[in-house]
């Protein structure tokens, strides 16, 4: 194993501000601040203009208070006794207590604000997000750099989306204090701001490093960190238990994360004591700075320049200032970081509209007299060999055709294009005559039912899994799918379960139950058959089942129809499925080599009789073997 291993897509903008210049991290803030702030704007108007305010309402609190301080020093240090200069001075300390208790509640106004917009912005990314890549074609899902850049977006663009925010806020308020504390300063003498400057760029350039640094050992550390919750998901997974335990493989699993853990402990060692020292030597150069800023202000005030309690004033104002500032650049590094994630999401989101299936058009007739499929071509993006290479066949209402052939001839694919989740790159399919491409993709969805090959299994309630075909969770007709249930023998399964159809089929929630493969595959096929859709695709839907399951399957899907003028389409390599079909379909390579009844395409004696003959041998030959060993 090698520490090496990064993934490449994961961590592609991890580092970025280790290795900004300044003028790159700056340029990136004013763009991001205002995305940031069209969010908010659309999300919550009311705390966006509460937070804007009242951030510049601190702001101004904060330089009113150092001007006021500045009246309180006057006062101490004018001429008379004590008691009557403090005296004196109490006005003006009342003032400077009114401007730090206003300012401490527009904070807090601030962040009240921000707590309440904050929530609304991820919320409203997510969803956005979401309800975009969640529509996007079936091709585009498929696609891996789309599959990497999509979950990239979701876990790491919408979690710094929510950071963001407050750290924009705090950039702001960072900002707005630093030209709060020139602006006093140039009001206390216009020779003050350089001695700013002065004061606080060593400050700055140390916070700079530090923070190149701290993200410089950020992108190893997010790698290992990583790798190491790979271990602990594999040691606490419920899927990987089984074999982890049979092969005896956790101490070994054990040992890999002890090692990375450690490595991760060190990395921060190192990142602590290299922040220490560049934090020390920051602060020697910043010293050197402060010195000679507070030698000039020395000298101002023996020329006479500035009156004492200006030039202690001006100490308090650099030092306001240069906290500020070393705030900004550390927000300023963090925002620069996040920002490349924030900017993914939202390119995520802008290409997820482009591949948005057309959602106008046709609809899709709810009862279809004849599906023409006429000369379809279609390859794989990144494939050379085409996966249909000029099919064509029509089905009719009421038939149920089978899509046989070996392995990767293009059943499948042809039963996708069928269903519209694929569009044909040549050639056409049309529904009594409109081409699916003058369809609005969601009709015609809505009017297939599909039974994929590996059907999902819901975290949902046994009803709910039955009623998902119907884009419903929620409502049911509780006949229509106990008649689909009968039909695809889940109603035993159902029958069997604790609560029902309001049992919970994952055993990951309290009072879960787990099924079989066999047992899930019915619930599939009862909620294909609930859907009622004119097209019914079954893609090896019995797969998993025991033989009387199949049995029943086959029975309920060719003979006990819920639709009489349902179309079917079934896709099995148990070519004794396949015996009663209307017609079957042969492929080979992308191509139907072979149509026609089971017995017309055994008088035939091409591809179809020799497999059916093959399969058939085998189930003789056991039966014979049998005998034999019976005899
Ligand atoms: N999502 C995909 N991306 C790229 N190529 C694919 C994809 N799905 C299938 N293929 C390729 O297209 C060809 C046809 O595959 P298809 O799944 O349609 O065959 P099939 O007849 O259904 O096979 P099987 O009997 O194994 O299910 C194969 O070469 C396969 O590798």
């Amino acid at each position: 194993m090698t520490d090496a291993m990064e993934e490449a897509y994961w961590s592609v903008h991890d580092g970025a501000a280790a290795s900004a210049t300044v003028r790159q991290v700056l340029a990136r803030l004013p763009r991001i601040t205002a995305l940031i702030g069209r969010l908010a704007w659309q999300t919550d108007r009311a705390s966006t203009v509460t937070a804007v305010v009242c951030q510049l309402a601190s702001a101004a609190m904060a330089a009113f208070g150092l001007i006021a301080s500045v009246g309180v020093l006057q006062h101490l240090f004018a001429q008379g006794p004590t008691p009557d200069r403090v005296r004196a001075a109490i006005p003006q300390i009342l003032l400077v207590a009114g401007f730090l208790a206003v300012r401490a509640l527009l904070e807090a106004a601030v962040s009240l604000a921000q707590a309440r917009v904050t929530p609304k912005i991820r919320t409203a990314l997510e969803c956005k997000f979401l309800s975009l890549t969640a529509h996007v074609r079936l091709e585009a899902v498929e696609d891996a750099d789309w599959h990497d850049e999509v979950h990239r977006a979701n876990d790491r663009g919408l979690f710094y989306a929510r950071m963001i925010v407050g750290q924009v806020v705090s950039l702001a308020s960072a900002a707005l204090g630093l030209i709060g504390t020139a602006g006093v300063l140039s009001i206390l003498h216009p020779a003050l701001l350089p001695l700013l400057l002065l004061s606080v760029l060593p400050v700055g350039a140390a916070a700079v490093h530090s923070a190149r640094a701290r993200f410089h050992s950020f992108k190893r550390w997010n790698a290992l960190q990583r790798r190491v919750r790979v271990f602990s998901w594999l040691l606490l997974d419920v899927d990987a238990a089984a074999e982890l335990r049979s092969d005896t493989a956790q101490d070994a699993l054990l040992d890999e994360h002890r090692r990375l853990t450690v490595k991760i402990a060190e990395e921060d060692t190192r990142l602590g004591v290299n922040a220490a020292l560049i934090n020390l030597a920051g602060r020697a150069v910043g010293g050197v700075g402060t010195g000679i800023t507070y030698a000039a202000l020395a000298a101002m005030l023996i020329a006479g320049w500035l009156p004492l309690a200006a030039g202690a004033g001006a100490v308090l104002a650099i030092q306001s200032g240069r906290s500020s500032l070393t705030q900004l650049i550390e927000i300023a590094h963090l925002v620069y970081e996040h920002a490349p994630w924030v900017d993914d999401l939202l390119a995520v989101q802008e290409s997820s509209r482009r591949l948005l299936p057309r959602a106008a058009g046709a609809r899709a007739p709810e009862k279809v007299r004849e599906i023409t499929v006429q000369d379809v071509h279609f390859t794989y993006p990144g494939k050379d060999t085409p996966a249909l290479n000029g099919v064509s066949f029509t089905l009719r209402a009421g038939e149920t055709v089978a899509f046989v052939g070996l392995n990767g001839s293009g059943k499948s694919t042809c039963a996708k294009v069928l269903a519209g989740l694929y569009e044909p790159q040549k050639g056409s399919v049309s529904w009594d005559g409109i081409d699916v491409r003058q369809m609005d993709a969601k009709s015609l969805h809505r009017q297939v039912a599909c039974v994929l090959q590996d059907p999902v299994r819901f975290p949902f309630s046994a009803l709910s899994n039955i009623t998902a075909g119907t884009g419903t969770l929620t409502e049911a007709e509780p006949q229509r799918a106990l008649a689909a249930a009968r039909a695809a023998g889940a109603d035993r399964v159902i029958a069997a379960l604790p609560a029902q159809w309001t049992t919970l089929l994952s055993k990951r929630f309290k009072g879960g139950q787990q099924l079989s493969g066999g047992q899930w595959a019915k619930i599939a096929v009862a909620r294909g058959l609930y859907k009622a859709a004119p097209l019914l695709l079954l893609d090896e839907p019995t797969a998993s089942m025991d033989p009387p399951s199949e049995h029943a399957v086959y029975e309920a899907v060719l003979r006990g129809r819920l639709r009489t003028d349902q179309i079917t389409v079934l896709i099995s390599h148990r070519l004794a499925s396949v015996v009663d079909c209307d017609r079957i379909l042969v492929f080979d390579s992308g191509r139907i080599v072979e149509s026609g009844s089971h017995d017309e395409l055994m008088r035939r004696g091409g591809d179809y009789a020799a497999m059916f003959t093959l399969q058939a041998s085998g189930y003789r030959s056991s039966t014979a073997t049998a005998e034999e060993a019976g005899r």
